[in-house]
């Protein structure tokens, strides 16, 4: 049985190597945060940037059918102006939601040797991995986070290689999600001048999705690290399911202050990712995010990552340069995209000058 020092001396091992995660440090009852975790202060979130006053836009979807129109002109505006907006009576029922939750504490709840069999070097495909922080080979100092991450092959797929802790339940929650993304991406593309998702729109906005669950424990010291750092999804949008403990911030448009995204139980918060601000040429946002780290109680999310083929290639929509606007950005293989992405440590909104026509 390894001791509190003997592994506080080896902290990588234990919590990346081994498997045991944050939540694995956490449950060890720790009173002080270990070096690694360590954030530098610029990257730490602080009062003095959190403005009270202003929020995201929370868009009500219950007229859906008889305010298409309104509905959809609410939906591209808080594209444009926040990147970020909740969804309510959004027709996704509470039992998928909760269901979901629970098995997320489900898969976190079993031994760290079990988890561990899905890690990048133990999983038998790369679409099931088992992780932590975000990227701890590249990272200067490690983010509070353990996650899950399922790509959407097939169901026979899922069946075949998912942890069956939450199998179904993540699957409900993916099935049960598809008639809501193509509302959004309808009224979205409707902001663009696009008339019809056809085949190889419906592939560029929806051709893949990820499914995360995301567990961000009890941390000492919770104001000298961060559970995700500074980043932007590179989806087309995300659909992000929290609990009630709250923890995400998302920067302002244009400023350098952060709101809270308050949790509203049975609501969605909807993100636009890096793939549709490059589609739509900057016209919506894809805006840097990230979560506070909870001194007090465990915190989960479960994110669907709604995304393009990774073999489609993504750049700004004829229907957008129609009118004569300078594309801002080039034809990008998507793959290559999302490889830059996951390469390096979270650092903001960089990842998209990968795309920037200089
Ligand atoms: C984990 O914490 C996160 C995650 C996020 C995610 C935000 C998103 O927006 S996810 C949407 C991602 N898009 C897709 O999944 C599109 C389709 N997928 C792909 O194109 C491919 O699966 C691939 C992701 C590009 C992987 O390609 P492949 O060639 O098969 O694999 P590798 O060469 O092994 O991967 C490249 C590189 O990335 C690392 N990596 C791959 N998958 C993940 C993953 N799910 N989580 C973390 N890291 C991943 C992999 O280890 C490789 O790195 P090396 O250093 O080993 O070369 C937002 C915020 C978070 O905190
Ligand atoms: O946990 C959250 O609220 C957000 C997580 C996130 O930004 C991500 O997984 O990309
Ligand atoms: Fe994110």
């Amino acid at each position: 049985m390894p001791t509190t020092v003997s592994i506080l001396s080896n902290i990588t091992d234990f919590v990346v190597n081994e498997g045991h995660g944050v939540k694995g440090l956490s449950e060890m009852g720790l009173q002080t945060l270990p070096k690694q975790y360590i954030q530098p202060i610029e990257e730490r979130i602080t009062p003095t940037t959190v403005i009270l006053d202003d929020q995201i836009p929370v868009i009500d979807m219950y007229n859906w059918d008889n305010e298409t129109k309104l509905i959809g002109e609410k939906i591209c505006n808080a594209a444009e102006k926040w990147g970020f907006f909740q969804i309510i009576n959004h027709d996704i029922s509470l039992d998928v939601l909760e269901s979901v939750k629970e098995a997320t504490y489900t898969f976190f709840r079993q031994p760290a040797e079990e988890k561990n069999k899905y890690s990048k070097e133990n999983s038998s495909s790369n679409n099931v991995r088992y992780g932590t922080s975000f990227t701890p080979k590249a990272e200067k100092a490690l983010e509070w986070k353990d996650y899950l991450s399922l790509f959407y092959v097939s169901d026979e797929e899922a069946a075949a290689l998912w942890p069956s802790a939450l199998r179904e339940e993540a699957l409900d929650f993916l099935k049960n999600s598809e008639i809501v993304i193509k509302k959004l991406l309808e009224a979205l593309m409707k902001g663009l001048n696009v008339k019809e998702i056809d085949q190889t729109k419906e592939s560029l906005l929806m051709g893949s999705k990820r499914i995360n669950v995301n567990y961000y424990p009890k941390c000492p010291n919770p104001e000298l690290t961060v559970g995700v750092g500074r980043h932007s999804d590179v989806s087309t949008l995300t659909i992000l399911l929290q609990d009630n403990i709250g923890g995400l911030y998302v920067k302002k448009l244009d400023s350098e202050t952060w709101v809270h995204v308050p949790p509203i139980n049975g609501a969605l918060v909807i993100n636009i990712g890096d793939a549709l601000q490059i589609m739509s040429n900057g016209r919506y946002k894809s805006i840097e995010h990230r979560v506070m780290a909870n001194g007090s109680n465990n915190r989960i999310s479960v994110p669907i990552f709604v995304n393009p083929k990774p073999s489609d290639v993504i750049g700004p929509l004829a229907e957008v340069l129609e009118n004569g606007e300078e594309p801002i950005y080039k034809q990008v293989l998507y793959s290559d995209y999302v490889k830059h992405f996951f390469r390096k440590a979270h650092d903001g909104k960089d990842t998209v000058d990968f795309a920037k026509i200089k």
